[in-house]
């Protein structure tokens, strides 16, 4: 039996691991993690008051002790900044699957080992499988709709080795079950959706904050000009809505298949493989991370490049910098910059990085 932490959110996935631990006869404690409060005039939506009550509810409940830890600083260093940074430079960032490993893996549980717990647990739809050796591995969560092995694609071995995801062995349905034979308060709460601290508020509005609006020509491969743009940071590739280019006919959308930053010219075409740009296969993966075995030589494996795609089977070359090169064996569409790649082996998380270069 160990002494774990629980990352208490206040939704149903994260409370039901806390009952699962308690259950199977853990010394359970539950943590919210305090990282961004809406803070004046910045907007955002993030319901934490509500979620810190529905946390509390559910550690009562479980007979459990339950923390509040003030997180705000590191959230603001290591999460927020490098999201407006990102999206500054002209990158698509993703703060969800850092904020595993700098927050939830990183801040939290180097609190939790300091305060002499031995594992963070949270509601990840994943699962963790200990090698016997004291080494993990993470595999995809057993519910194959909810899976989120890809957030946790940044994570090394020594926090894979720490972890505990008791929820992905299961479906979400049963999920819910569990959470109504315990009677926790949060069994029929809505799952949360989007970039946690932003809730309903858009991404744009939220930027708009830091980065003012830099508008510019909306122009067609032929440098036809179609429409105008609000700052090119605000436009990922293969973009199909919100750039106001309408579409002529059924079946045929304009796209965002390119930016000319020297011009300021966001570049709109048809949304098919022969669009210039839209498509690649060979990229420059940075800040490699792997779990398990480190890529030391040229391997196969599958490579998954946004949460919702599918995994694609790619060849990866490491190279002298550290960073790898990834050749995907069918072209992709609409990978940029700053996007995670998860690497699997079948359904096992090898690891990831950061798309740094796409061509
Ligand atoms: N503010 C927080 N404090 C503590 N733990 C958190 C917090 N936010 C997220 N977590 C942990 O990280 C897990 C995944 O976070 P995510 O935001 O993806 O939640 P989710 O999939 O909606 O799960 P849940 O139903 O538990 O909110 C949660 O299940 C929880 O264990």
């Amino acid at each position: 039996m160990a002494k774990v932490l629980v990352g208490l959110s206040g939704g149903v996935d994260s409370s039901v691991a806390a009952a699962l631990l308690v259950e199977q006869g853990h010394e359970v404690t539950g943590g919210y993690m305090k990282n961004w409060i809406n803070a004046e005039g910045i907007p955002g939506d993030c319901p934490w008051e509500q979620d810190i009550e529905d946390a509390r509810a559910v550690a009562k409940t479980l007979g459990i002790e339950f923390r509040v830890i003030d997180l705000i600083d590191a959230y603001r260093d290591r999460i927020v900044d490098y999201l407006v940074e990102g999206y500054r430079n002209g990158i698509t960032p993703n703060p969800d699957v850092w904020c595993n490993r700098e927050m939830k893996f990183g801040v939290f549980l180097d609190y939790a080992l300091s305060q002499g717990f031995e594992s963070v647990a949270t509601g990840h739809y994943a699962r963790r499988r200990s090698l016997g050796d004291g080494t993990a591995a993470i595999l995809r969560g057993a519910d194959p709709n909810k899976d989120q092995s890809y957030f946790l694609s940044l994570m090394t071995q020594a926090q894979a080795a720490r972890a505990l995801f008791p929820a992905g062995e299961m479906l979400k349905p049963q999920v819910r079950e569990v959470a109504e034979r315990f009677n926790l308060p949060t069994a029929s709460k809505k799952d949360s959706q989007g970039i946690c601290f932003l809730g309903q508020v858009k991404m744009s509005d939220f930027l708009g904050h830091y980065i003012p609006e830099s508008p510019g020509e909306i122009v067609d491969p032929t440098g036809k000009v179609m429409g105008t743009h609000r700052g090119l940071h605000l436009y990922t590739l293969g973009q199909r809505k919100g750039h106001g280019v309408a579409s002529p006919r059924e079946g045929m959308a304009y796209v965002v298949v390119g930016k000319d930053v020297a011009a300021n010219r966001l570049i709109v075409g048809w949304d098919t493989p022969e669009s210039e740009g839209l498509y690649a296969s060979r990229c420059v993966v940075g800040n490699v991370s792997t779990i398990n075995e480190p890529f030391d030589r040229k391997m196969r494996c599958e490579a998954q490049p946004r949460y919702r795609a599918k995994a694609e089977p790619v060849e990866v070359t490491p190279r002298e910098d550290g960073k790898v090169d990834v050749v995907f064996l069918k072209p992709q569409r609409a990978l940029s910059p700053g996007q995670i790649c998860a690497f699997y082996d079948g359904g096992r998380l090898m690891g990831g990085g950061v798309f740094e270069w796409v061509g």
